[in-house]
């Protein structure tokens, strides 16, 4: 992870831009699982009234607030078909601080392709210090059922053991409101990369931490040009 973009810049009405710290999570998956409806859920609160299979990525910000600090949670949402990622594959992993690993349990093949994910993030470097979360969605279709089509939740719960995920089952379509996952989840995660940080950042010898800190931020400005608002 490079830290030159552990901050990144948002405009304010005075000539002053705020500095939150941020986070890159980049939601990857087969294509249809609900990665873009996920994501959109947690930026702007409700499910999307239409979507279309995302080409490239797009990118979603919401601004969180843990512990009294403003941090800046920005969700990469991935291609799922190949033929609209392979040429951005690269940029996707690059100083990413976590990856959510989404299935739609009404789609088995969904859930035995991940291995195929989790080796794509192998082939590009990505180290074990990245957190990744396992994400069941579409939970509606399934209600009340341990069962989903031939897959059930305790092999999921394995798979997920195995690879040090924690595993969570959710609906990015779910009523708002009740019990809302999608919020938790990556609320969660955030949480779980401050501390991180924060652990990380005492065990760098102050010169260098303060040195990361002052590094010009080429690559923030890069993302915020891509960046959407939600
Ligand atoms: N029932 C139900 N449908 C969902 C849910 N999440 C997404 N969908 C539907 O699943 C379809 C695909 O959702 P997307 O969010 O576009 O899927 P994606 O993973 O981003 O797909 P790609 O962009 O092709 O990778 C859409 O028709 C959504 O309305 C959910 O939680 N429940």
């Amino acid at each position: 992870m490079e830290s030159s973009i552990e901050f990144s810049t948002s405009p304010t009405t005075n000539s002053q831009p705020t500095r939150y710290r941020f986070f890159k999570i980049v939601v990857i998956g087969d294509s249809g699982v609900g990665k873009t409806c996920l994501a959109y859920r947690f930026c702007a609160g409700r499910f999307p009234n239409k979507t279309e299979a995302t080409i490239g990525v797009d990118f979603r910000e919401r601004i969180i607030d843990i512990e009294g600090e403003k941090i800046k949670v920005q969700l990469w949402d991935t291609a799922g078909q190949e033929r609209f990622r392979k040429s951005m594959v690269q940029q996707y992993y690059r100083s990413v601080h976590a990856i959510v690993l989404v299935f739609d349990v009404s789609n088995p093949a969904s859930f035995r392709s991940l291995p195929l994910w989790l080796d794509e993030c192998r082939r590009n470097a990505l180290g074990q210090e990245v957190p990744r979360i396992l994400v069941g969605n579409k939970c509606d279709l399934v209600q009340g059922s341990s069962n989903w089509g031939g897959v059930n939740s305790e092999q999921v719960q394995r798979f997920a053991e195995a690879h040090g995920m924690p595993f969570y089952l959710t609906s990015a379509k779910g009523p708002e409101g009740q019990g809302d996952h999608v919020e938790a989840i990556f609320v969660s995660l955030a949480h779980r990369l401050k501390r991180q940080r924060t652990l990380l950042a005492s065990h760098t010898p102050q010169s260098e931490a303060l040195q990361s800190f002052m590094l010009p931020s080429k690559k923030s400005t890069e993302k915020e040009k891509w960046a959407c608002g939600c």
